[in-house]
């Protein structure tokens, strides 16, 4: 009785939407049946269609949409028991109802036939009890009627307003179900394939992400029954520590947590309270909460009491961090459940698993206490081995536990002054044996490398802050950096005099080895030899008269007994263009060309790229 009263009720509630959804699009209806209409008529009219909202790409007018929409969308009439399109055809188009009823019909399963095969035999010469106008009409298509049988049957109707048929464009599966006018007339605006894709690409993706999500969470639902159901949800931020019901509050709302934690928990009474005996002035612990579960992305929260119909919250609930969520209002959900049979039975099944993991740690937590209480209650009051509070309970890491605010668990960081100390203790710890001799790398060969090391750096850093300087007072660096320059520059001279003297007798050697093996050689060769020594001449004489005339230039400028840092530095690169001076580029030709001297074989292919660069 209360059941049909419902029902009732429903139907009542449906034709009072139909109505209202007809009266709402007959200015579209009228527009496209007499064109006379005002388009502005035509697009406020469109604008109540809810289809047209839910695609409207974010950050677009709905009117603008709309008028896009509108320039693709066609009128069609179709008539009584009129089948508009076949269930496993391929999709076309998908239609937005103006005026009418249309009956969705998807085929019985191959039992169902059969059962009513047989009662039908067993009855004889009764006629089926249901009785269905629509598909008594189509009696004649065989894919409807067979053997007195209804193959298809009716699992949903829609009305003004709804639309049908854009599954098979969205997923690109052929249609789930036949559609079937059930009204006199039923007139409707139909998009085809193509434009509906471009109108609603972007939501289209936006659907598919979301869809993917609610598969993950709706396990195992059909895509058309999780589509149906979500446009029930609406979106919600609830912020982080907001208390979301108490205990004993009415259910309002499920919840299915999308980014974010939120907490189930209950109060513990006032009299279940530890006692501790140990610390002198007796002080009680009261356990206010137990957390029983913390429920997070993709998962349901509320659900519980509306789906077993209890008129209170069981546990207290409470956002931790700032959670992203879909929800459902209690109303809604009562009205809609009945269509949703598979949903609601995955629902029982997620609640059955959080009610058994909630009563077992709720009953672990409830004994722990009680065997803390017991242990603390039988231990004698013994003053020596008398421990402190923190030592007692580990409070710190309890009140830690029970903080709002969220803290890492790893280890703590050392500073660097406590990291030294803990390096330098293990380093002592090891070598305590150890004398500070044994340490020591006695290698006198590596102290002097280090040693020259650290002099040459400690030149070139102090040459660098002389060269930085703006004004050069300092007589004493000055004086320095003419007898270090002297110094390099002699040494440079010796050793230049040696790898031309190297060069002369090398090139005797060449030339001897070259006379005695001129026989053999073609003219070309020969030819290219001679150019080769006159050139090796030309540039001996270049260097030579270099050297001479630096020489001159020093001699000049120390019996002066000073030298400006622009004339140090100018000479400086007129002696690295020229080769002569050992500097830090220089050392590296000089050495390379050392190493070709050695091997005589080379020895012209190397004078004559020097030439080159000459
Ligand atoms: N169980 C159902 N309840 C309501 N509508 C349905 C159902 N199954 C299919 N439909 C609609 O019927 C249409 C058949 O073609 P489509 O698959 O393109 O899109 C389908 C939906 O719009």
């Amino acid at each position: 009785m209360k059941q049909s009263n419902q029902k009732i009720k429903q139907a009542e509630l449906l034709a009072k939407q139909q109505k209202q959804n007809e009266a709402l699009l007959a200015p579209a209806l009228n527009y496209f049946m007499n064109e006379s209409q005002q388009t502005t008529e035509l697009i406020q009219s469109l604008m109540h269609i809810q289809f047209l909202k839910n695609n409207c790409p974010e950050g677009m007018q709905l009117h603008d949409f709309v008028m896009q929409a509108a320039k693709y969308v066609k009128l069609e009439t179709f008539s009584f028991a009129q089948i508009i399109f076949n269930y496993g055809e391929f999709g076309d188009k998908m239609y937005i109802i103006l005026k009418g009823e249309v009956g969705v019909y998807v085929p019985k399963s191959k039992d169902d036939i059969e059962n009513e095969l047989s009662l039908q035999n067993i009855r004889k010469s009764k006629k089926l009890q249901i009785q269905d106008d629509v598909l008594l009409e189509n009696r004649n298509n065989s894919n409807y009627y067979q053997n007195g049988i209804y193959l298809y049957h009716k699992v949903f109707q829609y009305f003004s307003g709804q639309c049908f048929g854009d599954v098979a464009l969205t997923s690109d599966k052929p249609r789930s179900a036949s559609l079937i006018v059930l009204s006199e007339i039923m007139y409707c605006i139909s998009i085809n394939r193509q434009q509906y894709k471009q109108m609603c690409e972007k939501a289209i993706q936006e659907q598919n992400k979301t869809m993917e999500i609610y598969q993950r969470i709706f396990n195992g639902i059909s895509q058309f029954n999780i589509s149906k159901f979500i446009q029930n949800l609406r979106p919600i931020s609830l912020v982080s520590q907001s208390i979301l019901w108490e205990k004993g509050h009415e259910p309002q709302q499920l919840l299915i947590i999308m980014k974010g934690r939120v907490e189930l928990y209950i109060n513990l009474d006032e009299s279940k309270y530890m006692q501790n005996k140990t610390v002198s002035g007796a002080f009680t612990i009261k356990l206010k909460r137990v957390v029983l579960s913390q429920v997070t992305n993709g998962h349901f929260v509320g659900q519980e009491e509306l789906i077993e119909d209890i008129p209170q919250r069981k546990y207290n609930c409470q956002c931790i961090d700032n959670t992203e969520a879909y929800f459902m209002d209690a109303e809604t959900f009562k009205k809609i459940r009945k269509n949703f049979p598979d949903i609601i039975n995955l629902l029982k099944n997620i609640t059955t698993q959080n009610k058994t993991y909630i009563n077992h740690r709720l009953t672990n937590v409830l004994k722990s206490i009680q065997a803390y209480q017991d242990k603390i209650n039988k231990e004698p009051l013994n003053n020596s081995d008398k421990k402190t509070f923190y030592e007692c309970l580990d409070l710190q890491q309890m009140s830690t536990e029970q903080s709002k605010v969220l803290r890492s668990r790893n280890k703590k960081l050392f500073t660097l002054s406590q990291s030294i100390k803990k390096k330098v203790d293990i380093f002592q710890q090891k070598y305590k044996d150890k004398s500070p001799q044994d340490l020591i790398i006695l290698n006198p060969e590596l102290q002097q490398t280090i040693q020259e090391r650290q002099d040459r750096l400690y030149y070139i850093n102090n040459k660098k802050l002389q060269y930085n300087r703006p004004h050069h007072q300092d007589g004493f660096s000055l004086s320095n950096e003419i007898k270090n320059f002297k110094l390099n520059f002699s040494k440079s001279s010796q050793r230049f005099q040696q790898s031309e003297q190297n060069q002369q007798d090398s090139n005797f050697i060449q030339y001897s080895s070259q006379c005695i093996s001129e026989a053999a050689l073609s003219p070309v060769s020969k030819k290219s030899l001679q150019i080769q020594l006159t050139q090796f001449s030309d540039s001996l004489k270049k260097k030579q008269y270099f050297l001479m005339k630096m020489q001159q230039t020093t001699m000049r400028q120390t019996t002066k007994s000073y030298l400006s840092i622009r004339n140090m530095k100018s000479l400086h690169s007129q002696i690295n263009t020229g080769k002569m001076i050992k500097t830090e580029v220089s050392f590296m030709n000089e050495q390379s060309l050392n190493k070709y001297e050695r091997s005589l074989q080379s020895l012209p292919k190397l004078l004559l790229q020097e030439n080159e660069e000459n």
